[in-house]
């Protein structure tokens, strides 16, 4: 019997799922509190995003539990997880070039289960008060990731760190009480990767957990406690940075791995 943690806003347990034969998951079991930024790393291939694709439900489980905030969400589909409150970014930020900072953060507060269009084309008197909160919240996640200058330009104006906070913003919007970073500092300068790191440390505060996929040392060191190590499909190690730096298993499987 697995013991139960009061704190788990997440508790994932023998989650699986092969493809083509190949276990890619082999019974992940990962716990996630409220209130931590988690660090999620491991070698190429360690299973990590597939981890991601699995519990933000892109891809089902071929088994296992995916409990959050005390509902099962294994095999959920996308909008039933997002709507829990468990919202995921990508490696890749997606999104519409053309379309501003502003309309972004306004289209992904929109796209919620329960949002309607009718009543958007009605333009009733409540339709239009809640598009007025989004507007505000929108002003208030980009004030937030400091994006509050760039509200009016197009994505595809933006710097590389700016979209990956876009991205992150985009997460924000619907409100999540945890949310799933891939990757969120990859090709981005180290100025502004301590900028990231600075805007995700205050998201615990705002009653938003964090689990990040990131290779980037530095940047797990100095923001993730606890970290998970994967390898091969399953939980290597979890403890401080520093225990899991320490850990020989961890050291053989990134050895020739990655530098
Ligand atoms: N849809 C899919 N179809 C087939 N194989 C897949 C699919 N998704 C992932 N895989 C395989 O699963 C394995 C694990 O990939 P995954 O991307 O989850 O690893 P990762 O730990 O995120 O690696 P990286 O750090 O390089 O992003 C890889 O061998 C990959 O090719």
């Amino acid at each position: 019997m697995p013991v139960t943690d009061a704190a788990a806003l997440l508790s994932i347990t023998g989650l699986r799922r092969a493809f083509y034969g190949l276990e890619v998951l082999r019974g992940v079991d990962i716990t996630v509190r409220a209130g931590a930024i988690t660090g999620l790393i491991g070698p190429n291939g360690a299973g990590k995003t597939t981890l991601f694709n699995v519990v933000s439900g892109l891809v089902p489980p071929d088994g296992g539990s995916i409990r959050f905030a005390g509902r099962e969400l294994a095999g959920a589909a996308p909008e039933i997880v997002s709507a829990a409150g468990l919202v995921r970014t990508f490696q890749v930020a997606r999104g519409f070039p053309r379309l501003s900072v502003f309309q972004h953060l306004m289209l992904y507060g929109r796209d919620q289960p329960g949002e309607s269009l009718l009543p958007a084309l009605l333009g009733s008197a409540a339709s239009r008060r809640r598009e007025a909160e989004l507007a505000e919240r929108a002003w208030d996640t980009a004030r937030l990731l400091n994006l509050q200058r760039v509200i009016d330009n197009p994505a595809s104006a933006l710097s590389g760190g700016q979209k990956k906070l876009l991205e992150i913003g985009r997460a924000l919007m619907a409100e999540p009480r945890l949310v799933l970073l891939d990757e969120p500092t990859a090709g981005v300068n180290p100025v502004l990767k301590g900028e990231i790191a600075a805007h995700l440390r205050a998201l615990p505060g705002r009653g938003i957990a964090v689990l990040l996929i990131e290779h980037d040392m530095r940047f797990i060191g100095a923001l993730c406690d606890p970290v998970i190590v994967m390898a091969e499909g399953r939980v290597l190690a979890e403890g401080t940075f520093e225990s899991v730096r320490a850990d020989a298993r961890v050291r053989e499987a990134y050895m020739g791995v990655r530098a």
